[in-house]
């Protein structure tokens, strides 16, 4: 199997105009950042910081939704801006999102059978009807989903955990090299959230897929497991493997992200502030731990 790559090479965003005008007119949210994902083997990469510390507009740069300031994404060596036509839809079609709420990208018009018919369309998967329903029921099982239970729903008939695993059962029937997945688990309760982090892990150990896996959580990147980027200011401060990163912080910043998760007990009340100080003037969302392991082991 050809090995597949993408690389961001010191890719800074900065933002301009008057809201930013106490920073002097200008905003770094991403502030030369560098690392790759490569597509063998396999692995589950976790982009973590805190609210606000640059992870999602990382995710749309990889996507291709926003040209960095400056710097570069390249896939398999070239430059995502400068792929041919045909290039750029190989990229498309390799590179896979999965958003926080997909309720957003749904058309709220458009029963969910729709969604995996336009998809099998726009990347030229051209089978019959009867072999694409059958692609489509196979994908529907893979993420835990009773075809007969979504398909001919509209999206507000859906559960957010449903909506979810639709957009997973769409990367399923895609089969891409990567999923870029963006706080996905983040408006999920505790046992829907671990059943789709379970699948995530299971597409990238059965079918091959690396995964950029975007959280604020360190819980979940540690049951997740594989490597771990921790961002703060748009900067990364540390990566390396998982267990490696969290059970061994160096950089004082993760190990702040750790001492601020709070440990579940019962005889324990909960009266002192975090002693988090945050990347913004937003609140950091607490995380919720009820069903996952605590990293420190
Ligand atoms: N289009 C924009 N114009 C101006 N500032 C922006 C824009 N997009 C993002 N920002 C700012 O850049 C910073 C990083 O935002 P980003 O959404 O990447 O953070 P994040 O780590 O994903 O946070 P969260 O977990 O809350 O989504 C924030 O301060 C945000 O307000």
């Amino acid at each position: 199997m050809s090995e597949k790559n993408i690389a961001l090479n010191n890719v800074t965003q900065v933002f301009r105009g008057a809201a930013m005008r106490s920073m002097g007119g200008e905003f770094r949210a991403v502030d030369d950042v560098s690392f790759d994902l490569a597509s063998e083997p396999p692995q589950i990469v976790s982009l973590v910081g805190q609210s606000g510390s640059g992870k999602s507009t990382i995710a749309r740069i990889i996507l291709g939704l926003q040209k960095p300031s400056s710097g570069s994404v390249t896939y398999n060596g070239k430059d995502i801006y400068k792929l041919s036509r045909q290039e750029y839809d190989i990229y498309r079609k390799d590179v896979q999102p999965v958003f926080q709420d997909p309720y957003s990208i749904f058309n709220p018009f458009y029963r969910v059978d729709r969604i995996f018919w336009t998809a099998m369309s726009k990347f030229k998967l051209t089978p019959s009807k009867r072999e694409g329903l059958a692609k489509i029921e196979e994908s529907l099982h893979a993420v835990d989903l009773r075809p007969e239970d979504v398909l001919n729903r509209y999206p507000h008939q859906l559960s957010g955990g449903q909506r979810q695993r639709v957009m997973l059962a769409r990367v399923h029937l895609l089969r891409p090299k990567f999923i870029i997945a963006d706080e996905p688990v983040s408006m999920l309760d505790a046992a829907v959230r671990v059943l789709f982090l379970n699948i995530l892990t299971d597409f990238t150990e059965k079918y091959g897929m690396t995964t950029l896996f975007i959280t604020h959580d360190l819980s979940t990147a540690y049951y997740v497991g594989g490597k771990i980027i921790v961002i703060s200011r748009g900067k990364i401060v540390e990566s390396g493997d998982v267990e490696q990163v969290l059970v061994h912080p160096s950089h004082p910043y993760t190990q702040m992200l750790l001492s601020s998760i709070p440990v579940p007990d019962p005889d324990a009340r909960w009266t002192e502030k975090s002693a988090l100080p945050l990347e913004e003037e937003e609140t950091a969302e607490q995380a919720d731990l009820e069903a996952l392991p605590h990293p420190h082991i």
